[in-house]
């Protein structure tokens, strides 16, 4: 057997931010429309500061509107929503992303809800679950879409595959379920009550692994030749301990790489794999907002 094709997320986001960013050219030159996008963010969770640090940088280099609302830690559900509601009736903004984890006093499905569908670029609004569901135009969540892209890029057709998705969450594991289930694939869902994780997993010719446990998923669960995406990262101190006493984290799967890459088919890298089509997929989701906000086309 030979060794899994190292699939590169990096490279695939950087094309498909190219596309984001002429569409958005487009926008502006036939439409008159520039693509808001805001993101909130509460409190000061280091991962979260650089996610939408990247975000901002990322929006503006396609072309578009950037907005990022810093929020103190202690802020009241009624000054979120509020300003949910005020970004919701601005009309320079057409995706509206409230970064998560929240502070636990604010309640997460109640922020979600006073999202209007129509700039719910995260996907995550019952209504957009249920379209995605119902198979209906919808915004859908980034991270599965980015994966399915990689995924059809790697395999072409998905009709009739044995396809098994670790981690069964509103973000991630089950708008990704829905969406390989669209694409004719045949869809197992595990989870943390899940029997016989491995004998599950060793089925599948797609292996989705969206935990957040360090390297759980080990070579000998793998089908030899499978395609596998991991989407969970864990965070460690760095190897190097000047690095590490400085504060600086590797990022870490929940695929045990190196073990795996011996036998898949093809596997996304931590870093450097689904992550940057999060991002990517975002700034299309926003582009389709503002089309679909001003009635042109998609
Ligand atoms: N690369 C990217 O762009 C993104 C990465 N992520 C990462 O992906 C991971 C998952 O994110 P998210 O879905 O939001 O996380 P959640 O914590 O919301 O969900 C984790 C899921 O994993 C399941 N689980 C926990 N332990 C086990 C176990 N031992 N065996 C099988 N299943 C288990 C849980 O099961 P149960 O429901 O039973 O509790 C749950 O469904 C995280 O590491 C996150 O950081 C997330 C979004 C984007
Ligand atoms: N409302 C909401 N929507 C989200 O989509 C959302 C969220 N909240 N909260 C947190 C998770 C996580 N997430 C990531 C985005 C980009 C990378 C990413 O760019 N990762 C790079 C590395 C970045 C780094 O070095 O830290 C990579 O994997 O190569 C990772 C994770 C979006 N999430
Ligand atoms: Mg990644």
């Amino acid at each position: 057997m030979s060794e899994a094709r190292i699939i590169d997320g990096k490279a695939f986001a950087a094309k498909l931010r190219e596309q984001v960013a002429a569409d958005v050219q487009a926008l502006k030159v036939e439409h008159g429309v520039t693509p808001g996008l805001a993101v909130v963010l509460v409190g000061d969770d280091a991962a979260s500061q650089v996610y939408v640090r990247n975000k901002g940088e990322q929006t503006l280099a396609a072309g578009m509107h950037s907005e990022t609302h810093r929020l103190p830690a202690d802020v009241s559900q009624d000054d979120l929503l509020a300003l949910v509601g005020k970004l919701n009736a601005d009309p320079s903004i057409h995706g509206v992303l409230v970064q998560f984890p929240v502070p636990d006093h604010l309640k997460q499905s109640d922020i979600v809800a006073a999202i209007s569908p129509d700039k719910d670029v995260d996907g995550l609004t019952v209504t957009n679950a249920g379209r995605l569901a119902s198979g209906l135009p919808a915004l859908t969540p980034c991270t599965p879409l980015g994966c399915m892209m990689l995924l059809k890029d790697a395999l072409g057709d998905l009709r009739g595959k044995s396809a098994v998705v670790i981690g069964r969450s509103n973000l991630m594991g089950k708008p990704m379920a829905q969406m390989l289930l669209a694409a004719d694939c045949t869809v197992t869902i595990a989870h943390s009550r899940s029997q016989d994780l491995p004998g599950i997993v060793r089925q599948a010719d797609i292996v989705v692994a969206a935990v957040g446990r360090a390297e759980m998923v080990k070579a000998d669960w793998i089908k030899p030749g499978a395609v596998v995406i991991d989407v969970g990262i864990s965070r460690f101190p760095s190897r190097d301990p000047v690095a590490a006493a400085a504060g600086k984290t590797r990022l870490v799967g929940d695929v045990a790489f190196d073990e795996v890459k011996a036998v898949a088919g093809a596997i996304t890298p931590v870093p450097g794999g689904v992550g940057p089509m999060t991002i990517a997929c975002l700034l299309a989701n926003t582009v389709t907002a503002a089309k679909r906000l001003n009635g042109i086309g998609a």
